[in-house]
């Protein structure tokens, strides 16, 4: 399995991930398995005293993992400057200041500067919340026209691939197109060869609208450009999983009846889509995995579990490594 494969790479190694949620129970039940198997070195952001009532709350055992406070943080000014710095002119020393005073910055910063590997935060912080920091301060990684996100679905032996479903609201055709080269990346890098259906309510022109013309132009220009995996659109879910509608409803396709990767139209059908599959299909939802961000920073559901969180952790880690 896919983060097993990854926890053996990572294992031993001490990469820091930090959580900006350091007082949550479902947070530091994860962190304490994590740090107990040596897996990563954990840090938990939030305030001592806080951190600590929660783990004698629930008898777990901090012994040996970090704790930072921001507002203990002796090298803040150093920090402000910093953040000052790459606001370019967009935040005032001050502003900066009070900011970091919360974890989802102060965090993004750690990792901005070198102090820590990766982030993961979410678990009760909202997705804007997580994500706009990293998205001002750490940016998209070069080569990237925007961040986007994946989920990584998973039920016994069988996985698959979703993309996006917590960043962009109404991606335009070129934003599609950025959204299947890195969701295709990500899968590959989760060891899935990606056969990718870029989903509608449309199969090959089988409806009409404003949503299906979007699609079918991302598709149009996958297929001009020199890419190495299967991609087809647009199409229904029916069309994309099942072999028996494929026939009947796109029978030319190499991808529809047999996708593993699926690409939404937009955030409502993304974001809605994966909670469906994991609330009533009973799919486990890894993510959102970012994409496209210059370095290893990942948001959660508020609705995650502590094991989502110790495999989202693994896979922050392994990002270390990885082109993302
Ligand atoms: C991600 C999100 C928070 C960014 O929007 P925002 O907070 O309004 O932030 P802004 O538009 O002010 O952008 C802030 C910075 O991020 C950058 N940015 C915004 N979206 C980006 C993207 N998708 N990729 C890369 N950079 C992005 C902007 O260029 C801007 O950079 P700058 O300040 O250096 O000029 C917003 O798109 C959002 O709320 N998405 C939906 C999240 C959500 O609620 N999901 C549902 C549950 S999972
Ligand atoms: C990804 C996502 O939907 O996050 P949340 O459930 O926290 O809104």
């Amino acid at each position: 399995m896919i983060i097993d494969t990854l926890k053996e790479k990572i294992k031993g190694r001490g990469i820091r991930i930090v959580f900006t949620e350091g007082w949550d129970a479902r947070v530091q039940e994860a962190a304490t398995k994590l740090a107990a198997e040596d897996v990563i070195r954990p840090v938990l952001l939030g305030e001592k005293e806080e951190i600590e009532a929660t783990a004698k709350e629930n008898g777990f055992d901090l012994t040996g993992i970090e704790t930072m406070n921001p507002a203990e943080y002796p090298d803040i000014d150093k920090m402000a400057v910093k953040m000052v710095e790459l606001r370019r002119g967009k935040l005032d020393i001050e502003r900066c200041r009070k900011a970091l005073m919360s974890t989802n910055y102060f965090g993004t910063m750690l990792v901005q500067m070198g102090y820590a590997d990766g982030l993961l935060g979410g678990a009760t912080y909202s997705t804007a919340d997580t994500v706009r920091p990293a998205l001002q301060l750490v940016k998209a990684a070069p080569g990237n026209a925007l961040v986007s996100s994946a989920f990584l679905l998973l039920k016994g032996d069988e996985e698959y691939m979703m993309g996006d479903c917590s960043i962009n609201l109404n991606p335009n055709a070129d934003d599609l197109v950025e959204i299947t080269l890195q969701t295709a990346k990500t899968a590959r890098q989760f060891g899935i060869e990606p056969k990718i259906a870029l989903l509608s309510y449309s199969s090959f022109g089988s409806a009409k609208g404003e949503c299906v013309a979007k699609v079918a132009e991302a598709a149009l220009r996958l297929h001009r450009m020199p890419i190495d995996f299967a991609v087809d659109g647009e199409m229904q879910f029916d069309t994309a999983v099942a072999p028996e509608v494929a026939k009947l409803k796109a029978p030319k396709s190499e991808v529809a009846g047999q996708a593993n990767t699926f690409i939404f139209p937009n955030l409502s059908s993304g974001n809605i889509g994966y909670k469906i599959a994991a609330r009533l299909g009973g799919w486990e939802a890894i993510g959102p995995v970012l994409q496209g961000l210059n370095a290893p920073i990942n948001d959660l559901s508020r609705g995650c579990n502590a094991t989502e969180i110790y495999k989202m952790a693994i896979i922050t880690a392994a990002q270390k490594d990885m082109d993302i």
